[in-house]
């Protein structure tokens, strides 16, 4: 490879606030990489983005799962040559992607859990009976009703400021969100935010206790396959680590999702090159997940050994 190739770069993010953060992340970990890389980067509106508001079940359907509303269209510049490296949520990435692109590696994960963010102190044992919690995500939806049938669990659709918002205007007791994003966006778990007047408390709720969706808290780099100079880029900020566990993650997902989408849980841990994981598979009638549960070396085999031992 020439040292050409390593010039110039174009990077493609969404405009939300949280992905603006996330692009720029994996901007200053490439300058740090090559100081005298000259990075520029594209903001691009996708689906996701300008589907907030009506007709939204299927819309909210696709968070966690294979739509690709929030991927498409950076798809579609990588594909262009607009951009070079696409930066995702990796949770909003279809688990199977076009053959022209890969996930080429992944930024060192944020915290993987979900965080319950309610208008009183006290968390998830202080919400009363019929207190309203609001989420647009089947899993957190059927995971949170099978953990507290007595919730009342209603649509909650926008990015994370707006929803923020909405949670302080009073309409829900309580909402659900990614720690990642909400710390992304500067947000504290050991004290209260006070957005739009209102204190909003933060209760991260333990990933053995609320399972995470499969990807969650990592910042995925997609690149036209074949791109010897991207992916050169990527490989000297991804985190090895980071992409076991995800890759395996994803894999579950994608053996899962052979079916139809289901709602799912999933988490790993990497302790001396072992990978753990733990799955939760919630039915479409609600109630009782299936239960997993495997371990060993090698992600693909882990992740078809979970699949295979479904409870
Ligand atoms: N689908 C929305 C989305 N995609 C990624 C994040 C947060 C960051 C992450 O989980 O990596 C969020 C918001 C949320 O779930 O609270």
């Amino acid at each position: 490879m020439s040292e050409t190739d390593f010039q110039k770069t174009t990077i493609g993010t969404r405009g939300s606030d949280l992905a603006l953060v996330q692009a720029a992340s994996v901007e200053r970990a490439l300058s740090q990489a090559y100081p005298d890389l000259r990075i520029s980067r594209r903001v691009i509106r996708t689906t996701g983005d300008r589907r907030t508001d009506v007709a939204l079940a299927e819309v909210a359907k696709a968070e966690g799962t294979d739509k690709g509303i929030f991927t498409k269209e950076l798809e579609e510049a990588l594909r262009a040559g607009e951009i070079d490296i696409a930066v995702h949520s990796l949770k909003d990435v279809p688990t199977v992607i076009s053959e022209e692109f890969e996930i080429a590696g992944v930024l060192v994960r944020a915290p993987i859990r979900d965080v319950l963010v309610t208008r009183k102190p006290g968390g998830l044992d202080a919400l009363p009976a019929g207190a309203v919690v609001g989420t647009s995500a089947v899993r957190r939806a059927r995971q949170l009703q099978w953990l507290r049938p007595d919730l009342k669990v209603i649509d909650l659709r926008g990015n994370v400021p707006t929803r923020l918002r909405k949670l302080a205007e009073g309409s829900y007791d309580a909402i659900l969100l990614a720690e990642a994003g909400l710390v992304r966006l500067g947000h504290r778990m050991t004290k209260p935010s006070v957005v739009f007047g209102a204190e909003l408390h933060m209760s991260p709720l333990a990933e053995d206790v609320f399972f995470p969706a499969a990807g969650q808290g990592a910042i995925g780099l997609e690149i036209r396959k074949g791109d010897q100079a991207a992916s050169a880029l990527v490989a000297s900020i991804l985190d090895t680590a980071t992409f076991t566990r995800v890759r395996a993650e994803r894999e579950f997902l994608r053996l899962l999702e052979g079916g139809c989408s289901t709602p799912v849980g999933v988490f790993t841990s990497l302790d001396e090159s072992v990978l753990q994981m733990d799955a939760r598979v919630f039915p479409d009638e609600g109630g009782t997940p299936r239960v997993a549960k495997a371990s060993g070396g090698d992600p693909l085999k882990v992740a078809r050994e979970l699949f295979e031992s479904l409870a």
